[in-house]
C-alpha cells in the first residue's frame, strides 16, 4: 500500500520526505520493524516509542509516524499530535476496514464482559452463525485459539485479528471491550454493531483517576455507536444497557443508537421476574416484547441473570427467536474460572471465582450466601501493580458475608506480597482477630482453609478464575486454584 494511501485520512502537521513510498506492515514495536514498515511512536507508560526511532529506521523502517520530527533521518516523517489517536484509524485503513463487513458485537462494563460475550457467542453458533471472540480467556478465530496479553488488543492487532476472521467467513467477532482499550484508542477505528453496557463499580481507579474519568471512558464507547444508517445491517445497531444499574440513564443519553434496556429490579424491555437462585443453577422468567419464557440457567447468582439477560438482548437485536436464545443458555454449563466448583470427592463446596473487584467479590459472596447451608470461608488476595483502593475493600467485603476470611496473595507482581496484604489488613482493623488469618502464600492458604473445611461448608477461592499462573516479580509460575484446590482436598499438599 502506498504511505499517501494510508495516511490520507488523518490529520497531518507536516510531512518530511516523500509520501510515495510503499508499505506493507504497520508496527508500533521497533522490534517488529522490517524493510517496508510504518514505524508508529507511541508514548507509553514505561518507555517513549520515539526513543526507538532511529533505531527503526536502522531496522529498514520505510516511513515512521511521530509527534516531533527527527533531524536527518534517512526515512520519511509523518508528524502528527496525537499518534495514540491516529494508529487506530490506520489500522482500520491498513486491514481495509474489516469490521464495516462483520457486525462486532463489544461488551463493556466492570464485571461480565467475559461471561456475557461466551453467552453470547453460544447463542449466535448455536444459531447457525459463523463467530469469533475476543476477551480476558483468549481470542478465537475459526478454530484458532490464542492467550491474550491484554483484554481488549491493541488497535493494530485487533484490525489484523478482524481481517483474518473476516477472511475465513466470521460474521460476529464477540469481543470485550475494556475501559482502557476505550481511553487507549485501541477500539476507535472499529464500527460496532452492537454495544452492550454490563455495570460500573470500582476498578482500575489507579489508571482512570475518579469514578466520573472511569464512566467517561465507558461513555464514549457508546457515544460512537449510530449515526450511519446506510444499509439494512445498520439500521438495527443497537446499545445494550442495564436498567438496573445507576448510571443506565447516563449511557442511554450517550448514544444515538436505539437502544434497549434489561434489568430484574427496574422497568425494562427485557425484564426477568420470579429470580430463585440455588447452588447449581439459577430459574427465572423472561418478560419481553419478543414474548415470554422461563429458563433455567446452569450457573447461579443474579448476576448470572444479568449476563444473561444482556446476552439474549444481544441475540433479540441479531433476530433470533426468544425460544432458540432459552435453549442455548440452558446448554451453557459455566465459563471457564467464573463460579467453576471443584469436585474432588470432598463434602463441602469449592467455588473459584475470578472476582477481583470489591464489587464482584460482594456478588460471589451474596450468592453463596443464598444457599450455603454450612460455614462460607473466602480466601481472597489482590493484584500487584494494580488499583491500591481496592484492597482494604476488598477485604472488609470478605470478612463481612463469610465466617472465615484468608487473606492471600493474587499475583503480587513487582509489588512485596506483604505490603499488598497490609494494605487488605488496613480494612480490618476493627475486625476481631480469629475471623481471619494472613497467610501470603496462596497454595498454604488454600490448605489451610480445606484442612479446617466440614461437611456443607462452602470454600470460595477469588480472585483468579481461568489463570493458569502466578506473577511473582517478573517471573510467571504454574499455579492453578482449581488444581492446588483439588490436590488439598486429596491430601496431596501436606
Ligand atoms: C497501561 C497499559 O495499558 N499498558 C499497555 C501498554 O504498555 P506501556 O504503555 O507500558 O508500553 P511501553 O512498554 O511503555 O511501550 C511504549 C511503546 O514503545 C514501544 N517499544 C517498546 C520497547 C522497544 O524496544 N521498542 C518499542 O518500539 C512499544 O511497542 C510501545 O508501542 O502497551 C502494551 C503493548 O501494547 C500493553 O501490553 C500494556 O498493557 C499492560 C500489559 C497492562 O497491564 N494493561 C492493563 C492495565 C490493561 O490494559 N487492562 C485492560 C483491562 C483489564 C480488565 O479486563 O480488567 C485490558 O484491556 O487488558
Ligand atoms: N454481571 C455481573 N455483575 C457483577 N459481578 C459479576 C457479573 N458477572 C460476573 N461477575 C463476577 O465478576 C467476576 C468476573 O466476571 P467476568 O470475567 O465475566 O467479568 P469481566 O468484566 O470480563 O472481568 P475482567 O475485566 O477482569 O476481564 C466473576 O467471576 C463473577 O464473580
Ligand atoms: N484484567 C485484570 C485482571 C486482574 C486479575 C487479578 N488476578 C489480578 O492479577 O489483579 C487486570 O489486569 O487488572
Ligand atoms: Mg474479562
Amino acid at each position: 500500500m502506498r504511505l499517501h494511501d494510508l495516511v490520507a485520512p488523518i490529520l497531518i502537521k507536516q510531512l518530511i520526505g516523500s509520501d510515495e513510498v510503499h508499505i506493507d506492515s504497520v508496527t508500533a514495536d521497533s522490534r517488529n520493524v522490517r524493510p517496508g514498515s510504518l514505524f508508529v511512536a507511541l508514548r507509553g507508560y514505561t518507555v517513549d516509542g520515539h526513543d526507538f526511532v532511529r533505531g527503526a529506521v536502522e531496522a529498514g523502517a520505510s516511513a515512521v509516524l511521530v509527534e516531533e520530527a527527527f533531524e536527518g533521518l534517512a526515512a520519511p516523517q509523518i508528524i502528527v499530535r496525537d499518534t495514540r489517536a491516529v494508529i487506530a484509524v490506520l489500522a482500520s485503513v491498513f486491514y481495509r476496514h474489516p469490521s464495516k463487513s462483520m457486525k462486532v458485537i463489544g461488551v463493556t462494563g466492570t464485571n461480565g464482559k467475559t461471561t456475557t460475550t461466551h453467552l453470547i457467542e453460544a447463542i449466535l453458533s448455536d444459531a447457525g452463525h459463523k463467530t469469533g471472540l475476543i476477551g480476558t480467556i483468549k481470542t478465537r478465530i475459526g478454530d484458532r485459539e490464542f492467550e491474550n496479553a491484554n483484554t481488549t488488543p491493541e488497535a493494530l492487532e485487533l484490525q489484523a485479528t478482524f481481517r483474518e476472521m473476516l477472511d475465513i467467513g466470521t460474521e460476529y467477532p464477540v469481543m470485550e471491550v475494556s475501559s482502557h482499550a476505550v481511553e487507549l484508542n485501541r477500539v476507535a477505528g472499529v464500527d460496532f454493531h452492537t454495544a452492550v453496557y454490563t455495570n460500573l463499580s470500582q476498578d482500575h481507579l489507579d489508571y482512570h483517576n475518579t469514578m466520573e474519568e472511569y464512566r467517561l471512558a465507558k461513555a464514549k464507547f457508546f457515544s460512537r455507536l449510530g449515526n450511519t444508517y446506510e444499509d439494512a445491517a445498520d439500521r438495527n445497531k443497537a446499545a445494550i444497557i442495564n436498567a438496573d444499574d445507576e448510571h443506565a440513564e447516563y449511557f442511554l443519553k450517550a448514544t444515538t443508537a436505539q437502544t434497549l434496556t434489561y434489568g430484574i429490579d427496574k422497568e425494562a424491555d427485557l425484564r426477568a421476574v420470579n429470580v430463585k437462585i440455588e447452588a447449581d443453577g439459577v430459574s427465572y422468567r423472561v418478560l419481553s416484547y419478543a414474548g415470554e419464557e422461563t429458563f433455567r440457567l446452569q450457573m447461579t447468582g443474579k448476576f448470572s441473570v444479568y449476563n444473561a439477560l444482556a446476552a439474549t438482548a444481544a441475540a433479540l437485536v441479531q433476530g433470533i427467536s426468544l425460544a432458540d436464545i432459552k435453549k442455548s443458555l440452558e446448554r451453557v454449563s459455566g465459563v471457564n474460572g467464573r463460579f467453576e466448583s471443584v469436585q474432588a470427592g470432598q463434602d463441602f463446596a469449592v467455588i473459584v471465582d475470578y472476582s477481583h473487584t470489591p464489587d464482584s467479590l460482594e456478588n460471589a459472596l451474596k450468592t453463596i450466601r443464598e444457599f450455603a447451608k454450612g460455614r462460607v470461608t473466602c480466601i481472597v488476595g489482590c493484584g500487584g501493580d494494580r488499583d491500591r483502593t481496592k484492597r482494604p475493600l476488598m477485604a472488609q467485603i470478605a470478612e463481612q458475608y463469610a465466617d472465615l476470611t484468608v487473606i492471600t496473595s493474587d499475583n503480587p507482581r513487582t509489588e512485596d506480597p506483604d505490603a499488598i496484604l497490609d494494605d487488605m489488613e488496613a480494612g480490618l482493623a476493627d475486625v476481631v482477630k480469629s475471623r481471619y488469618v494472613r497467610i501470603t502464600d496462596r497454595r498454604e492458604a488454600i490448605r489451610y482453609a480445606v484442612e479446617r473445611a466440614k461437611a456443607d461448608d462452602v470454600i470460595l477461592i477469588a480472585g483468579k478464575g481461568h489463570e493458569t499462573y502466578q506473577i511473582i516479580g517478573r517471573t510467571k509460575h504454574h499455579f492453578d486454584d482449581r488444581e492446588v484446590a483439588a490436590q488439598a482436598i486429596r491430601g496431596e499438599l501436606a
